[in-house]
């Protein structure tokens, strides 16, 4: 059900920053004044303190967030397994060829759980290095009796179809097609769909954080603006079967009542009965417990590991005004930095619309091999230097150029760019193509090869197996006498 101005308004609120020290209270007075974790906590709330990194990170990397709620995570019966596509088809295989699927399959059934699929990956988990790479399709909300984590990663969304309104602990945030949130490792969420079935992309980040890039001699702004990053206010129900939160010396907090949630309210007794479910994604396996009260039950809280989601609309798109096609590092929305300097174990770029000025310049891409591993999606409209329509690169397929696998413009673009009169021109007008950039060689699952029927036999045929032979070799010259005068072929 679309939300109405006013749910809108209280709902969906924000503080705005990149990787702020922020604190939120939904009840004034919930947070307690100039410490952590006093004796008892105002309101009768638990404190529990949520890391992100080791306790000991140096200070500029060290994250964590204090919340005060209802009652701690840890309340809860043991997990046991779940199966699931997800838990068993974890094996990655490791292939040079170029690989593009087409659009893959919306599900009407599916939540964002049981839609999440592993398409191809890097690293390990349970080692904290690497990463995942997912395409998710949901048809159903979540239960709204229902949360989800990952102990595995931050996960970073890209929202291609539809519309996710996605609960957290630490409240609320809608991500609608051209948005992307990070959701850090540990927090609980839960995904709706106010909008119909919802289609997207997704990478787990297994180690480290997102930060955004250096600018260097770009300066102190552009790119992706810290202050365009949005992190949700605290937001919570009351749902505690069998318990009386209102002892002597506790005061109830007024929850935030969310109209499409059943289970919302104020109502602290044992009315409603039904268990919520906790799912965590544990090593790339699913495991479920549930409890009979909520878990979006954080009534403030306080610290700089929190979900953030960001419009790409807003990134400043920087390129060259004179001549040369330069590197796509400059569409570098967010960067996760391995040990190397300089070296991402994953970079989200974008390649929004932008004026191409270059003077005799090829302007597409170039042909490269790269060191790094190039996974690429089509949120909407077409990419310069790939065939749209069908059997092209389309609005919510995917390709992957793995470390040193050959790639470029097919061939209608080079010959297009090739004889292009070089005026002013716009691309990628109402479009938006995105890339995960990992140092990392990728694999790829049974799923992202065979079970998803979406990968494109004659990708690499139909791209590049007819690119001419425009070779003409030289007649000998006559050599210069010694005194002429240098060339003069500079830019000047
Ligand atoms: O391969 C691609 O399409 C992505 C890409 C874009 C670009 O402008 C330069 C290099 C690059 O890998
Ligand atoms: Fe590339």
């Amino acid at each position: 059900m679309p939300a109405t101005d006013f749910e809108f308004k209280e709902k969906y609120q924000y503080q705005n920053g990149f990787d702020c020290y922020f604190e939120s209270e939904a009840v004034a007075g919930a947070l307690p004044v100039a410490q952590n974790s006093p004796q008892k906590p105002p309101l009768g709330l638990y404190a529990e303190k949520l890391s992100g990194t080791a306790f000991t990170a140096p200070r500029h990397e060290n994250k964590q967030t204090w919340l005060y709620r209802i009652l701690p995570a840890c309340a809860h019966p043991p997990f046991a397994p779940v199966s699931s596509p997800s838990s068993t088809d974890k094996t990655l295989h490791y292939i040079p060829n170029q690989l593009r699927w087409d659009p893959f399959d919306h599900s009407p059934t599916a939540d964002f759980v049981s839609g999440l699929r592993l398409i191809a990956g890097a690293g390990d988990p349970a080692l904290k290095q690497g990463l995942g790479m997912y395409v998710f399709a949901a048809g159903a909300s979540m239960n709204p009796r229902s949360a989800f984590y990952s102990a595995d990663g931050d996960l970073l969304l890209v929202a291609q179809d539809g519309v996710l309104d996605i609960r957290t602990e630490l409240g609320w945030l809608l991500v609608r097609p051209l948005e992307i949130c990070v959701i850090p490792r540990g927090v609980r969420f839960q995904v709706r769909l106010p909008a119909g079935p919802a289609r997207g992309y997704a990478l787990e980040l297994y180690q480290g954080h997102f930060a955004l890039p250096e600018l260097g001699p770009i300066g102190s702004n552009g790119l992706a603006n810290a202050r365009d990053f949005q992190t949700p206010v605290a937001s919570f129900d009351e749902d505690f079967p069998g318990q009386d939160g209102h002892g002597a010396d506790e005061a109830s907090g007024n929850g935030e009542s969310n109209s499409s949630n059943a289970s919302s309210g104020t109502a602290t007794n044992g009315s409603h009965g039904a268990a919520y479910t906790i799912t965590a994604k544990f090593n790339n396996s699913l495991f479920a417990t549930t409890q009979q009260h909520t878990p979006f039950d954080v009534v403030a809280w306080h610290g700089n590991y929190a979900p953030y989601k960001y419009d790409l609309g807003r990134f400043n798109t920087i390129g060259s005004v004179s001549f040369d096609h330069p590197d796509p590092s400059i569409f570098t929305v967010l960067s996760a930095a391995s040990d190397r300097p300089g070296t991402a174990v994953a970079d989200l770029v974008v390649f929004p619309p932008r004026w191409l000025v270059g003077e005799d310049t090829f302007r597409p891409p170039w042909y490269h091999r790269n060191t790094m591993s190039e996974f690429m999606g089509l949120i909407t409209g077409a990419y310069d230097a790939k065939r749209a329509g069908a059997g092209g690169f389309v609005p919510g397929g995917a390709s992957l150029h793995n470390v040193m696998s050959g790639h470029g413009p097919d061939v209608a673009s080079y010959e297009a760019a090739r004889n292009a009169e070089l005026a002013p021109q716009k691309v990628g007008a109402g479009s938006c193509a995105f890339m995960f950039e990992s140092c990392l060689m990728v694999g790829v699952t049974y799923w992202g090869l065979e079970t998803c029927h979406k990968v494109q036999p004659e990708y690499n045929a139909h791209s590049w197996q007819g690119l001419k032979v425009h070779w003409k070799r030289p007649q000998p010259a006559a050599v210069p006498a010694p005194d002429a005068p240098a060339s003069g072929d500079g830019n000047i």
